[in-house]
């Protein structure tokens, strides 16, 4: 079975632009890589109805802290077996966000810590209940949410397509977040955690030689 190998951080991190330079650096290493991202929009129900969502900002589901994160659940638990056959067929798949997105926002959202009920309560849904394939590892891409920030602004200006959501653009809940994802990751939350600087930069054939062993 492939390395599951999870990339976490803030809205505008670099979470995709680092997705595709590792991709490109261990298949340089000789390794077959294969990605997906949550949520997965246009190929869920439960995808597209976070989108709608969050792009209306309020309303019933929006602000039920529990509820959305159930839909980011029920989005990751139809994709169980698609990960596991990305598993069977390459050395390494990587996962643009994943559980660990669901206890970071939700707690920062419910002004909780990693420590929290709301993280407990991910992990019984999510590993226990739903089943979900265990990760190997997280990368956390580090950034201070004011970079974070002016990327995704930056993205959003080039790209239409990529406007900011009610989550991306609360600056508090942003600061919260990045809080409650360094938590996670000295707790070792779920898998262990390697931590990324996305302001200094990634050496990425070095980062592709350590996930390969
Ligand atoms: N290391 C970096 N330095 C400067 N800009 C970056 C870096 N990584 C990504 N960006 C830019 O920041 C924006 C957000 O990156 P993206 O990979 O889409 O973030 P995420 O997937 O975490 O939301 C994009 O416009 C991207 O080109
Ligand atoms: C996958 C996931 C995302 N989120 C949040 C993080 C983001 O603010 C938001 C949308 O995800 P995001 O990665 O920003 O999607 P895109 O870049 O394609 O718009 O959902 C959760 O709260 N829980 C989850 O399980």
């Amino acid at each position: 079975m492939g390395q599951l190998v999870v990339i976490e951080g803030l809205d505008g991190a670099g979470k995709r632009t680092l997705s595709d330079g590792l991709t490109a650096a261990l298949e340089e290493a000789g390794a077959s890589v294969a990605g997906l991202a949550f949520p997965r929009y246009g190929r869920s129900v439960h995808a597209d109805l976070v989108r709608e969502t969050l792009h209306r900002g309020h309303g019933d589901l929006a602000d039920s802290v529990y509820g959305m994160a159930m839909l980011y659940a029920l989005d990751r638990s139809g994709a169980a077996d698609e990960i596991r056959e990305l598993q069977a067929a390459n050395d390494v798949v990587l996962l643009d966000r994943y559980a660990a997105s669901n206890a970071a926002y939700a707690a920062a959202r419910l002004r909780q810590h990693a420590d929290g009920e709301v993280v407990r309560w991910v992990w019984d849904l999510e590993v226990s209940r739903f089943a979900l394939p265990r990760p190997d590892a997280h990368l956390l891409l580090r950034v201070s949410p004011a970079v974070a920030a002016e990327r995704a602004e930056r993205r959003a200006e080039a790209d239409s397509a990529r406007t900011r959501d009610a989550f991306e653009t609360d600056d508090s809940l942003q600061l919260r977040c990045a809080e409650v994802y360094d938590e996670l990751a000295a707790a070792g939350w779920l898998a262990p955690w390697h931590v990324l600087d996305g302001v200094a930069g990634v050496d990425l054939p070095t980062l592709a030689k350590a996930l390969l062993g």
